[in-house]
């Protein structure tokens, strides 16, 4: 018998044998540094000669891991592997799918800061950080195992004299998984694992960027018991492999969580049917954010000013939910940025290994020189008012001191300035004015973005009309936009956000199913 749901709670680094096991685990993943994992397809690592290099951001000298590149003979194989294993794992009752996601979430919650360390090495998160993505990742194994285990179940439909009548949920077949570097543990895991106990066999091609990571993953579901073949991993660049396995006619479905740029296309393509193709491709494309957080004069502003920072700043912005536009009504706009600028400048950056650490790297180089430029461009756009160029020695040299860049606040920033409408996905903030709450809306509303957003109010007329007229997939009131909970706030954005599927939501699932409906004449 299953409980039912509860979100697993975050880690207590404030108490000292917590933070022991945690500093443990760091030294225990320092020194796995450097080793080299395969691709894994039917059942079988396969070693390739071609390696990504994963480096860690806060030291990029420092090699994370050489995991396999996939080509795509490589990447044809594996969708072969799915499709054979696919007939295979549909016939599973729902429940035994189930019963993997259970196991995989306990081993994960036995390896908790295991994984949180190599968070920290290979993508620059900090503890609390990497454990709440950890705790999400438990989270999702927990949820999608009693989501499929009530999909199971008969569904309810109109009773008809003199007929037999039942709807079930069956899978979809092949499941091309794609996620990004910036959770690449509960994203990555979320996608991946809501495929399989629906009954689909995955193809899974992670980021470039955070590949050991990936790899760890599928060692942990396959320990969990996932059958050989319905798992199968290749790690790949896009351009290498990522049109090849989106475009191939055995794909069914494409679970891409990433880049606008990059879901548009993969969406182009899987629109195009390709010869021997019997379905129409089904593609959930979750995308970026140019998220805002509206303080309006009958605010908390003292908590406004927290969100805000909070909200901008968590994983040095790199966030499809981060709250990159602070938008403020006039009359409390001085006294907001003033406690914005002293809550950035207040902000510790370092090395996401260590406890104290509130600040880490940006992911990548082509990330450091991303933000840097947005840096300059900001400079022309708003008035500087902290932070605005890369950290210390990193400015001189970054492949030796870490891609690190001061979280940076612009003030006076124009709506339609780049840096108020481009999605920057780094540690900078532009902070606008609003004549009255209208205006702060239009303004809100006015990207062609529509992911997240929060409201900090006290007038409840105004909380109403954000409610109705605030156009994002995730809207919250006095609180941060980051920070989603699966079951209590599923997530995903309106326009170009993406398709809005909302993981860790009770509608998630049906997207990797289809429904069969059965009538019998009694
Ligand atoms: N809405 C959400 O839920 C959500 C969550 C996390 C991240 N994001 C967004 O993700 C972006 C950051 O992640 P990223 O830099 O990894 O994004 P990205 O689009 O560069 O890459 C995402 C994935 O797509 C792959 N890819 C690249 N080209 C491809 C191609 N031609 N065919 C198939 N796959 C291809 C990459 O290798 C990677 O695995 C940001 O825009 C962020 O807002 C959105
Ligand atoms: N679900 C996360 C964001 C995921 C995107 O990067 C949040 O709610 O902050």
């Amino acid at each position: 018998m299953v409980g039912s749901f509860v979100n697993e709670p975050f880690a207590d680094f404030g108490s000292a044998p917590v933070r022991a096991a945690m500093e443990e685990a760091v030294r225990r993943i320092e020194a796995q540094l450097g080793q080299t994992y395969p691709a894994f397809v039917d059942g079988d690592s396969v070693w390739t000669e071609a390696r990504i290099v994963s480096v860690n951001p806060a030291r990029p000298r420092q090699v994370v891991g050489y995991v396999a590149r996939a080509d795509q003979e490589l990447a044809e194989r594996a969708i072969q592997a799915a499709h054979r294993a696919f007939d295979r794992w549909r016939r599973y009752a729902p429940d035994a799918r189930a019963r993997v996601l259970l196991r995989a979430a306990a081993i994960l919650r036995r390896r908790r800061f295991e994984f949180d360390a190599w968070q920290a090495l290979e993508v620059g998160k900090t503890w609390i950080e990497a454990d709440v993505e950890t705790a999400e990742a438990i989270d999702f194994l927990e949820y999608y195992a009693r989501e499929m285990m009530r999909l199971g179940t008969p569904q309810p439909l109109t009773p008809l004299p003199g007929e037999e009548n039942e709807q079930r949920y069956i899978p979809l077949g092949v499941v091309v998984v794609i996620p990004p570097w910036n959770f690449p543990l509960s994203i990555l895991l979320g996608m991946t694992s809501a495929a399989l106990v629906a009954g689909n066999a995955v193809v899974l091609k992670p980021s470039s960027v955070s590949p050991v990571i990936a790899a760890k993953v599928v060692e942990l579901l396959r320990e969990a018991g996932i059958p050989d073949g319905v798992l199968n991993f290749v790690p790949g660049s896009g351009g290498a492999i990522g049109d090849y396995l989106v475009s191939h006619p055995l794909t069914r479905m494409i679970a891409f969580t990433g880049s606008k740029e990059v879901g548009l296309r993969i969406n182009e393509l899987a629109a195009r049917t390709a010869p021997g193709q019997r379905w129409i491709k089904r593609v959930i494309a979750e995308m970026g954010g140019k998220n805002a957080v509206i303080v309006d004069d009958s605010a908390d502003l003292e908590a406004a000013a927290a969100a805000i920072v909070a909200s901008a700043f968590g994983f040095q912005g790199q966030k499809c939910s981060a709250g990159s536009r602070a938008i403020v009504l006039d009359g409390v706009y001085d006294r907001v940025l003033q406690e914005v600028v002293a809550r950035t400048r207040a902000l510790r950056i370092g090395d996401p290994t260590r406890y104290e650490t509130q600040i880490g790297p940006v992911v990548d180089r082509s990330q450091f020189d991303k933000v840097s430029s947005y840096l300059e461009i900001g400079r022309r756009e708003g008035r500087l008012v902290a932070g605005g160029r890369p950290y210390g020695e990193s400015a001189r040299d970054p492949e030796t001191h870490g891609y690190f860049i001061e979280p940076t606040v612009f003030a006076d920033v124009d709506p339609s300035a780049r840096i108020a409408q481009e999605e920057i996905f780094g540690p900078v903030l532009a902070v606008i004015r609003a004549r009255d709450f209208d205006h702060a809306l239009e303004i809100a509303n006015g990207t062609e973005y529509g992911l997240t957003g929060a409201v900090f109010a006290r007038d409840r007329a105004k909380l109403e009309r954000a409610r109705e007229e605030f156009h994002v997939g995730n809207l919250y009131f006095n609180r941060k936009c980051t920070g989603a909970l699966v079951g209590a706030h599923p997530f995903g954005g309106f326009n170009m956000s993406g398709t809005d599927s909302k993981a860790g939501g009770p509608d998630y699932l049906l997207l990797f199913t289809q429904a069969k409906a059965i009538s019998e004449a009694l």
